[in-house]
């Protein structure tokens, strides 16, 4: 070996490779390890970072997408979605890009963040509200119509020219859909450069059965709800909207004809675009007939829309982003007075014992009612009469118990009564009464039909209202589902409150439950418009009505407003019956046709029971020409039907009532009514309900009494038989003339001289006599789905 250049003996220089050599044999493999490691763990960070940007601007499924059905400038993609304000704003480039885009695929623009309910965002005090009215046209009738209405909307919400000061309108904008780009209103809602914006939408949509711009205009909201790339509901960020649909009753008679079918059409894909926004109900109007008076309804519903949102930022009750997202539609459909229903009552545990079904206070004890009254729970220092039986004939309280005390709330807030009444969908008034829309009223806003009273009675079901002023009852009928939920009892021994504060409270939760119907799917603008008065009250809820002491007063009140009264009683309280003034209709429930049958079935609290009933039959008979009388018939298989069409005939014969109504009970839920063992089994077929009627028809003939099967409406179950004294000149005339009614009472005083006849109205319509159904021509029958049911 040979000495290096740096003198370093050779022997050292190799000893140091043969060490570094060495130590590279024994570490290689984890050496090699961990430098792939590193690298590995850079790469994976460099890649991370790089890729970064591309996942911000695109979501998953769209970084899925083949190549060419990429957005075309994903640049302006990115910008726009990450709400670039200067990308959005229009440059010619891009509109250009964006009229090609109608071929292609979609381009996502506008601000992915959404808003919730547009100008209840913070700082929604300086946002101002545009209104952009929409409209199509093919033979140019639409255009004017909607020019002037806008002008007319824009005075009334104060947004017309020099704009009023305050007002957070902008003046209202016509837009012509033949003439706008669709993306720039129907993807996202438009950004406003000069200031923060909110977004109102209204449409005025002819209808037309050929090719027209409707057709791609439907098919634009169409694609963009079921574009996968876009939310579903992209116009979620507007504040609402509302469809007018404008339409030829002469060539499209119906709506199942096709009449306003595009205005439907609108309305549904916009709900679905906007989240279900709609403020209020679609409006539909021929202008040729009713157009005019259609669309003024429909401005009026708007303008008080578009005061609140413009006060609350919100579009209130019952429409979803409205901070109360609870839609009738979504509630239970619980099956509602006119209907007799078998069902279990659910009764929370706690009821038991608290003056539910648990524990019926016997009104005798009054002891124990003092008792209970001084326990803790909403207490009322009152002077009014406590527990006096007014139910039981020439019966006195003991000296020593009429004195002074704390009278008790019949429904306290705190009591599960009150939980499970408003649960059901009560609205409870003072302490002892309440309100329900029932679902008649429901389905006749939605044009889906009217309850039997609407074909017997010319009842709109949209303009009644069912209430009761007493929520407690002194029977506890097998078939009635409330019972275990609403107080028993035999006395009045509650705290009484006044007829005008019921008045008052009945009224204004009917109209608040009303006004929750707004943005429901299929409201008809028009028969929501109606329904804001009401025309009429079914007394007959829940509880007896006449059991309040205060019933007559109560009558006054509705007569006064023009309302009709339609009072059902339980024929257990003959002295409140026979003091009770004119009434429209005055019910008597006729559950039995004898003592042993009423006991089964009502289970009345009332020992003397049958004596009550015969008693309000005499009283029934003696009032038969100044009363429109009628006996209500609950047939329940099993219970009721069998063999006794000849003891109801018996009845009718006591009574002599001016009609009778025939009604099958309805099953509702799943399990049986409690104790009485009811089932499905219990509910008759309508053939069966017709087989009682045409035979107790037969028995009343027998008796020579003069009864005639004047109505039905089979739909409910319900036929309609008539005294002749409502047949003239061979028609029935079982309608009621309404006005007259009231001219009536003003005429003669509430208990005036006047009989049912000088009330009886036009011939009942053809198709609701025997034979021909009785389902509202007007209307749609729908299934339990609301698909439409054709007529047999
Ligand atoms: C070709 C044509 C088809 C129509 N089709 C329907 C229809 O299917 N349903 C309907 O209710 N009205 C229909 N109409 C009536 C129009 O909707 C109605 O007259 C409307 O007021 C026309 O508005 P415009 O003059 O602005 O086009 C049709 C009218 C035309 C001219
Ligand atoms: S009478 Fe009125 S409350 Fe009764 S079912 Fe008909 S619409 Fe409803």
């Amino acid at each position: 070996m040979f000495p290096n250049s740096r003198g370093v003996s050779p022997s050292l220089t190799e000893e140091i490779a043969h060490y570094v050599l060495e130590l590279w044999h024994e570490h290689r493999i984890p050496i090699i390890l961990s430098t792939l490691f590193v690298l590995g763990l850079l790469r994976i960070y460099l890649h991370s970072t790089q890729e970064k940007e591309g996942l911000q601007t695109f979501s998953e499924s769209y970084e899925k997408l083949p190549q060419q059905d990429r957005p075309i400038d994903n640049q302006k993609v990115k910008a726009t979605v990450q709400g670039d304000d200067s990308e959005t704003s229009e440059s010619p480039k891009v509109a250009d890009e964006k009229k090609g885009a109608r071929q292609g695929p979609r381009r996502i623009k506008g601000d992915v963040t959404k808003k919730g309910h547009g100008s209840t965002d913070s700082g929604s005090e300086t946002r101002k509200i545009q209104v952009l009215m929409f409209y199509s046209s093919l033979t140019a009738t639409t255009p004017n119509i909607t020019k002037q209405f806008v002008e007319e909307l824009a005075a009334s919400i104060g947004a017309s020219g020099g704009q009023k000061p305050g007002t957070k309108f902008l003046p209202p904008q016509v837009l012509d859909i033949s003439e706008i780009d669709f993306d720039e209103y129907f993807i996202t809602p438009p950004k406003s450069e000069a200031e923060p914006t909110d977004y109102f939408y209204l449409f005025a949509i002819p209808s037309y059965n050929i090719d027209s711009i409707n057709d791609t205009f439907l098919e634009h909201l169409q694609e963009t709800h079921h574009d996968f790339r876009i939310d579903t509901s992209p116009l979620a960020p507007i504040l609402g909207y509302s469809v007018f649909g404008f339409g030829d009753r002469e060539g499209w008679p119906t709506e199942e004809e096709g009449y306003c079918f595009q205005a439907k059409e609108v309305d549904k894909w916009m709900a679905k675009l906007s989240g279900r926004k709609r403020a209020y109900p679609l409006g539909m109007g021929d202008w040729k007939r009713d157009g005019k008076e259609r669309l003024l309804e429909w401005r009026t519903g708007l303008t008080d829309v578009l005061k609140q949102l413009e006060k609350t930022g919100a579009l209130g009750d019952g429409v979803p982003g409205s901070g109360d997202p609870l839609e009738s539609d979504d509630e239970e459909e619980v099956e509602d007075d006119e209907e007799v229903l078998i069902e279990e009552a659910s009764v929370p545990k706690a009821t038991k014992g608290k003056g539910g079904s648990g524990s019926l206070e016997d009104v005798e004890d009054i002891g124990r009612i003092m008792e209970l009254s001084r326990t803790d729970g909403p207490e009322k220092k009152t002077t009014a009469p406590l527990a006096i039986d007014f139910t039981t004939e020439g019966k006195s309280i003991p000296k020593k118990k009429a004195v002074t005390v704390t009278v008790k709330e019949m429904v306290p807030k705190s009591s599960p009564t009150y939980a499970a009444l408003t649960k059901q969908g009560y609205s409870i008034v003072g302490s002892h009464s309440g309100v329900k829309i029932c679902r008649w009223t429901k389905s006749a806003l939605r044009g889906r039909g009217s309850c039997y009273k609407f074909s017997f009675y010319g009842i709109n079901s949209h303009q009644c209202m069912e209430s009761t002023p007493s929520l407690s009852c002194s029977n506890k009928c097998v078939f009635c589902w409330r019972h275990g939920t609403n107080p028993v009892g035999t006395t009045w021994r509650w705290v009484v409150d006044p007829p005008q504060l019921i008045f008052d409270g009945v009224k204004e939760n009917h109209y608040k439950k009303i006004k929750m119907m707004r943005g429901v799917p299929g409201v008809r603008a028009e028969r929501f418009a109606e329904a804001m008065r009401i025309r009429h009250c079914a007394l007959s809820l829940v509880g007896e009505p006449i059991f309040y002491p205060h019933i007559n007063e109560f009558l006054g009140m509705l007569h006064s407003e023009r309302i009709s009264s339609f009072l059902v009683c339980n024929a257990q309280h003959p002295d409140q019956l026979a003091a009770l003034n004119h009434v429209t209709q005055l019910y008597v429930s006729i559950d039995a046709s004898n003592r042993e049958s009423l006991r089964r079935i009502d289970r009345p609290l009332h020992r003397d029971f049958w004596e009550r009933f015969q008693r309000c039959l005499d009283i029934l008979r003696e009032r038969r020409f100044r009363q429109r009388t009628v006996f209500r018939l609950t047939l329940v298989k099993g219970f009721n039907v069998e063999d006794e069409a000849e003891g109801y005939a018996d009845l009718v014969e006591k009574g002599l009532p001016c009609f009778v109504e025939v009604k099958g009970v309805t099953y509702c839920g799943t399990s049986t009514a409690g104790s009485a063992g009811l089932t499905m089994a219990n509910v008759p077929f309508y053939q069966e309900v017709c087989d009682f009627v045409v035979a107790l028809e037969a028995a009343l003939r027998r008796r020579g009494l003069a009864y005639g099967i004047a109505a039905e409406h089979a739909h409910s179950c319900c036929i309609l038989l008539a005294s002749e004294r409502f047949r003239v000149d061979g028609k029935w005339h079982t309608l009621i003339d309404y006005d007259r009614f009231f001219d009536l009472l003003e005429e003669k005083g509430p208990d005036g001289d006047f009989t049912p006849e000088d009330y009886m109205g036009p011939p009942t319509p053809e198709w609701a006599t025997w034979g021909n159904g009785g389902f509202d021509p007007r209307d749609q029958r729908v299934d339990k789905k609301g698909r439409p049911i054709e007529a047999a």
